[in-house]
């Protein structure tokens, strides 16, 4: 599994190298500097010039280390050490006198000659040391960069592109778009988390000799990163004498007229996802609606009209009977006692309950009804039902998603999907997963629907909570990338998403 470290863990991770692997800094600066120099030699063109850019800290000693390989290769080289000297740290200073045996000395950064197509602009002004918005002569280094980058050279950043926060992904202005970026030793939220994912272009990790074991002495917050081996690995075998006892029965409640296509959806993604059966359970207005979409789905209709309330108490728990798994929420009609009404419903059974869309705006009148669960719960809210629940702005909760994330599943012991570019699935015991896969193709009606029928048949399936949660986000972000190869961003729909899966499957299956 891929973790995810602060600059804070970086350094933990730097120290206990140094100490427990006997690792001296100025090796790990070495293969960090050899990666980097590899990396900008893929990107060159044909007798292409390499300007490197060096801060005062380490990530410019990386730099030097760089632009030294570089030039033992035989290349066109050009070096400037940006900002005060007399700061470079002892591995920056000691490297600098290497590349000054190679007959190399830094420039000026004035006087550097121009970059275009065929050329490569190594960015090592600053890495996780990164303090405030680059100002002055960095500030011109960054803004000529970027004019370089238009020109046609291509940019690859020593770890963080320079200006970009690397524990929260956020940038200062102004910030290094790159094209490549060469995580040293582990990757790090501004790679994982947007907007820096985005900043950072091709994330290239490699070893520098930090070891896994090194994160042992970490401390702090528990960052991972999802990897297909893990969501794959969680898959039950299907055994050849098995039946469809065997895979479970979700029960969805879901589905209004109007919104039958919602219900609808879930069930259809909890089918393609190896549930052995699905039951609907909705307004009898609404149910045939529901069913004529597709004749695997079953339905039971609750009596009564209008918003699901405390009178729907009894039908729902009759309905539960039998069933391994919940899924609550997409289209369902909400009034002042859904609340009380999902509070009740989870006090009364053991299932595994994923809760989506109206039934978290329900809950977020009163999150207090969440801690009479008996059994694990999964929320799986977007960032605008996520501020409902925490009760502020959607842009706050996309300004602190992990934290938020974190909070709300530490403090109300859930796991907690928080939906997005890089969704994030935050459990009870403090870890948090970042989700690589998915589009902004998937940013369309439905595609949260159809994630949460993966998660319940996952968990009807005996996949526990909350590995059930990394394996179907990833698997529906999957699905999304494999249909946008077909449909395009454009093209790409809700519906699609339930061919995507087959792909996964298939895929995993192998
Ligand atoms: N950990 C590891 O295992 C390994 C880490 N390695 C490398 O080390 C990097 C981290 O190095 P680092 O800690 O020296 O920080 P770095 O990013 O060079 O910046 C610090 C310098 O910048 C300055 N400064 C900051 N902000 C500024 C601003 N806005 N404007 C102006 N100045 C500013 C700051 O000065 P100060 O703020 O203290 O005045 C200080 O001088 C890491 O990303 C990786 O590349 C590898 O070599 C191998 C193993
Ligand atoms: N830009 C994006 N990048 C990656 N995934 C996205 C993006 N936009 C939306 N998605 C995914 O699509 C789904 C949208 O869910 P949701 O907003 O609940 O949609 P709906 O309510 O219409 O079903 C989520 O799984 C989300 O992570
Ligand atoms: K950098």
């Amino acid at each position: 599994m891929q973790r995810v470290l602060t600059a804070v863990q970086m350094r933990e991770a730097e120290k206990a190298a140094q100490e427990q692997h006997g690792m001296p800094s100025g090796l790990l600066m070495e293969n960090a500097g050899r990666a980097l120099a590899e990396a900008a030699r893929s990107l060159a063109g044909p007798g292409g010039r390499f300007t490197v850019l060096c801060g005062p800290g380490n990530n410019g000693g990386d730099g030097l280390v760089a632009a030294r390989f570089l030039l033992e290769g035989g290349a066109r080289v050009v070096v400037s050490l940006v900002g005060d000297t007399g700061k470079l740290t002892p591995e920056a200073k000691r490297n600098l006198q290497a590349l000054e045996g190679f007959g190399e000395s830094p420039r000026a950064f004035e006087v550097l000659p121009e970059a275009g197509p065929g050329d490569v602009v190594v960015d090592a002004l600053f890495g996780t040391g990164l303090k405030r918005a680059p100002e002055g002569v960095f500030a011109d280094a960054i803004g000529t960069v970027a004019r370089w980058r238009r020109a046609g050279a291509k940019v690859v950043a020593a770890d963080v592109p320079s200006g970009l926060q690397s524990d929260t992904a956020e940038p200062f202005t102004p910030c290094v778009e790159a094209d490549v970026t060469v995580a040293f030793g582990f990757v790090k939220p501004a790679h994982e988390l947007e907007p820096g994912a985005s900043l950072c272009g091709d994330v290239r990790r490699v070893d520098i000799g930090l070891g896994g074991e090194s994160t042992r002495a970490v401390s702090g917050a528990e960052l991972f990163r999802v990897e297909e081996k893990d969501a794959r690995d969680a898959l039950p075998k299907r055994r050849a004498d098995s039946h469809k006892g065997t895979y479970g029965h979700v029960l969805v409640v879901a589905g209004s007229p109007g919104k039958t296509g919602a219900a609808a959806m879930v069930a259809l993604a909890a089918l393609r996802s190896g549930a052995g059966l699905v039951t609907v359970a909705t307004r009898a207005e609404a149910l045939p609606w529901v069913m004529a979409h597709s004749p695997e789905i079953m339905g039971v209709a609750l009596p009564g009209e209008g918003p699901l309330g405390k009178g729907d108490l009894e039908a729902l728990k009759a309905a539960l009977e039998g069933k391994d798994a919940l899924v609550m929420g997409p289209g369902i009609p909400r009034g002042p006692e859904t609340g009380a009404l999902i509070g009740d419903l989870l006090a009364s059974m053991e299932v595994p309950a994923v809760l989506d869309a109206d039934a978290l705006n329900a809950v977020a009148e009163d999150l207090k009804v969440l801690r009479q669960a008996k059994g694990p719960v999964l929320l799986t809210p977007h960032p605008g039902e996520m501020a409902r629940l925490w009760g502020r702005t959607t842009k706050d909760v996309q300004a602190h998603r992990v934290g938020v994330a974190l909070n709300m599943a530490t403090s109300l012991n859930v796991t907690v999907v928080l939906k997005g570019s890089r969704t994030l699935i935050a459990e009870a015991g403090g870890r948090v997963y970042i989700n690589p896969t998915g589009n902004a193709g998937m940013a369309t009606g439905g595609t949260g629907d159809v994630l949460s029928g993966v998660c319940g048949a996952l968990l009807a399936q005996g996949i526990p909570l909350p590995r059930a949660a990394r394996t179907a986000v990833y698997a529906h972000g999957l699905a999304g990338d494999l249909m946008a190869q077909q449909r395009g961003l454009m093209g790409l729909i809700a519906t699609d998403l339930l061919v995507g899966l087959g792909h996964v499957w298939t895929r995993w299956e192998r």
